[in-house]
């Protein structure tokens, strides 16, 4: 998808909300468990519910990868749904990939060709040529790991050499890179106060964030100090809204958390 369209989509539902589907078939209403796919199940009532509250939704893999080939059958149905009766919502694999070059390629191949993701989450820690090869492909994206949300982030990301943070050196370095207007970010919720300056760096970027709900972060913080003239953001919550009821309303309750949700970020939208 062209980032355009991502930007009308933005201004015309007043939203830049992100919902995540990270399927756990412990957390997921008991009754969907007698269907044949009840993680598909989940998601088509998911999806239903709040797509016209949300511009993206991002199932990460790992969810799917636990359960083995049904899981992987359930992400591709899930995609080639929304890809059917939702293209106009951007859709991001969060898969956290990365590699030597021509594994990245078939990541890449996974990710974009075969299943037909609009974006995925890529670890920068390998380097150039191993996002490199993400970059290729028209039209897709590559949300690359900036500063996360987790407490470990402070491990190795705050690292400081000559004044600057590890997390900052990877994001201005890969500015530089072939393709980088490609190149979207992850930026954690929790971090919120790092926007400020993460948006001196990367002014026009389109920033992934995670971490409002269930990890505490502030909608209004993200909001205020990471938007750009373009809106800039997209903000995924994925167990606020998804598991916000296990009893047979779950799709009605996570509706009104995503409209929720929208509400206070139609603030922040003109
Ligand atoms: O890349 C991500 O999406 C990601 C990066 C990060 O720094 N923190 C983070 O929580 N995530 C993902 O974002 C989602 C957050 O889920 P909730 O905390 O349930 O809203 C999960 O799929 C995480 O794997």
């Amino acid at each position: 998808m062209e980032i355009q369209k991502l930007i009308q989509q933005i201004e015309k539902k007043k939203s830049m909300l992100c919902v995540g589907l990270d399927v756990d078939l412990e957390k997921i209403p008991k009754h969907l468990l007698d269907h044949e796919d009840p993680i598909f199940e989940f998601n088509k009532a998911i999806i239903e519910a709040t797509q016209e509250f949300c511009v993206a939704f991002k199932p990460n893999t790992a969810f799917y990868e636990a359960q083995g080939l049904k899981g992987w059958a359930a992400l591709k149905k899930t995609i080639d749904y929304l890809n059917t009766f939702y293209p106009e919502q951007f859709t991001i694999a969060d898969a956290k990939r990365g590699d030597i070059g021509n594994t990245s390629s078939m990541y890449a191949k996974a990710f974009f060709k075969n299943l037909n993701f609009d974006s995925v989450t890529v670890a920068p820690y390998m380097g150039r040529d191993s996002v490199e090869p993400f970059l290729s492909f028209n039209d897709k994206h590559t949300i690359l790991l900036g500063l996360t949300s987790n407490q470990g982030s402070e491990d190795f990301q705050f690292l400081k050499s000559e004044d600057e943070f590890l997390f900052e050196n990877v994001l201005k370095k890969s500015q530089t890179w072939e393709n980088s207007q490609q190149l979207m970010y992850v930026i954690g919720a929790t971090k919120a106060d790092h926007l400020k300056s993460i948006r001196s760096i990367l002014p026009n970027s389109f920033l992934l964030i995670p971490g409002v709900g269930a990890q505490g972060g502030s909608l209004k913080e993200v909001c205020k100090n990471g938007m750009n003239s373009s809106y800039g953001l997209l903000i995924n919550s994925s167990r606020g809204i998804i598991y916000a009821s296990n009893q047979n309303d779950f799709a009605e309750k996570a509706k009104l958390k995503a409209k929720a949700l929208q509400k206070e970020m139609a603030l922040f939208i003109n």
